[in-house]
């Protein structure tokens, strides 16, 4: 059992380095699997715990891969694949998992997906994945926990995403990039992360255009290549440490190649959180105190349903009422008890959030009940007097890397425990 303990009332001061992005990384291990021939490298991969399991999940089904920590490199050889079977035991750990599925589908003709993680969010449907893979030509067999989508090759068609999914249009990008013929995926998600992904495809030999227009159309090609590619910035991991910042009266340089917040940022600047470009570096502070703010969650270019939780704790720090309208996930408020447990008050009722601020946050113990309610629990431990220790530490390990380390090189009081338990 992995747990972090928190003693608050310290100011975040200095330079942050922003990791690589986790829903950038996961695809991209997934992606590298579709070569047939050589190595991949990915440079700035985030050493998280999804990364890991990404990798268990890839030498399950025969890639040879090798993690270079310090260098954040992973190299991927995916010539020689000798299962399709994405085991339970690792694919139920996390969400990427159903990310190998195309790659598995084309380089040996079925995938038999024992379970996908992630975050428990509520609702968290595949069905546009599987009902795109059929339009394509594969037959999919649900049954109650395994699924099995088989194909001797596929064929470009017309597909349509009811929302905008991140990974579902991820998956079916992968599928239609070996397919024959020409796929048209309308209503795509535009995310900057399945941009990179695309920009990576398209080094492979993949013939893709109309990233970031909701509208894709993919030209099948008869095969991918081994290339590199260095993986965008974490921009949710950039929004909490800016977050950190704002509610500590602190003073950061984020650093992270083409940082970029989008609306965050001007959510935080409505509250009176100061941001300046230096060049490549993204200054942030925060002197005065915070102003409450009205967040209603979308998909991109919206505000970042990863970063609502981490924004509740904002929210309880800052003066007067903030409403919060969550609209991607019908789950996601697990966060208010904890946070009420801390001293404050936040009232939910079905898709919305009531935060009535500002309330002094008191150290106790609380439950991560998915990763980002966890980073939440973690900045409200800042902010807050006396010790917070919060569990399972495991799901915040799940997408920041070495959290309790970077917090401390900037002065926080933080630590990262592992127990028996
Ligand atoms: C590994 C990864 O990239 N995870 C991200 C990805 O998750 P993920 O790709 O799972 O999220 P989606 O965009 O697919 O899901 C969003 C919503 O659409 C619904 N839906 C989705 C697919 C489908 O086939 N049918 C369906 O109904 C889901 O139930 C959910 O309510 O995007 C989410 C929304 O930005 C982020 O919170 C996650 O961090
Ligand atoms: C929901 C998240 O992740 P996943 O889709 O991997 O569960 C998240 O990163 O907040």
């Amino acid at each position: 059992m992995v747990r972090y303990r928190v003693r608050g009332g310290n100011a975040l001061r200095g330079t942050a380095f922003i990791q690589g992005a986790k829903n950038a990384v996961l695809p991209m291990i997934g992606a590298a699997l579709l070569a047939a021939k050589g190595r991949t490298v990915l440079r700035n991969v985030p050493i998280i715990e999804d990364v890991r399991r990404a990798i268990e999940l890839a030498e399950a089904v025969g890639a040879y891969v090798e993690l270079h920590e310090s260098e954040r490199t992973l190299v991927i050889d995916a010539s020689r694949l000798t299962s399709a079977v994405l085991p339970a035991e690792i694919a139920r750990r996390f969400r990427g998992s159903v990310l190998f599925t195309p790659a598995l589908l084309h380089r040996l003709g079925e995938a038999i997906v024992e379970g996908v993680g992630g975050c428990n969010l509520g609702s968290r449907n595949l069905d546009f994945h599987y009902l795109g893979y059929k339009r394509l030509g594969a037959i999919v067999d649900e049954g109650e926990t395994v699924i099995h989508v088989k194909a001797s090759g596929l064929t470009g068609a017309t597909l349509y995403l009811d929302t905008p999914s991140h990974t579902g249009t991820e998956n079916l990008i992968m599928a239609a990039a070996l397919a024959k013929g020409t796929t048209v995926i309308e209503n795509a998600a535009l995310e900057p992360e399945v941009l990179d992904v695309i920009d990576m495809l398209t080094k492979m030999g993949a013939r893709i255009s109309g990233g970031g227009t909701g509208f894709i159309t993919v030209e099948g090609v008869d095969e991918l290549h081994a290339v590199e590619h260095t993986v965008m910035p974490d921009r949710l991991d950039a929004g909490v440490f800016a977050m950190a910042a704002a509610i500590t009266g602190g003073e950061l340089s984020l650093v992270g190649t083409g940082l970029d917040l989008g609306v965050v940022r001007y959510k935080l600047e409505q509250m009176g959180v100061e941001f300046a470009r230096q060049g490549a570096v993204l200054h942030v502070r925060c002197e005065g105190p915070l102003r409450p703010i009205n967040i209603i969650t979308d998909t991109y270019p919206g505000f970042a349903t990863d970063l609502q939780s981490p924004m509740m704790t904002v929210a309880a720090l800052a003066d007067g009422n903030s409403y919060i309208h969550e609209r991607i996930f019908d789950g996601r408020f697990a966060l208010a008890a904890e946070l009420n447990k801390m001293g404050a008050n936040v009232e939910v009722e079905g898709s919305r959030a009531v935060v009535r601020g500002r309330t002094p946050l008191t150290g106790t113990e609380v439950t991560a009940h998915d990763l980002r309610s966890g980073i939440a629990l973690v900045l409200a431990g800042l902010a807050a007097k006396g010790e917070t220790v919060i569990e399972s530490g495991y799901l915040i390990d799940r997408g920041h890397a070495h959290l309790a380390a970077r917090m401390r090189a900037l002065g926080a009081d933080i630590t990262r425990e592992i127990s028996e338990r």
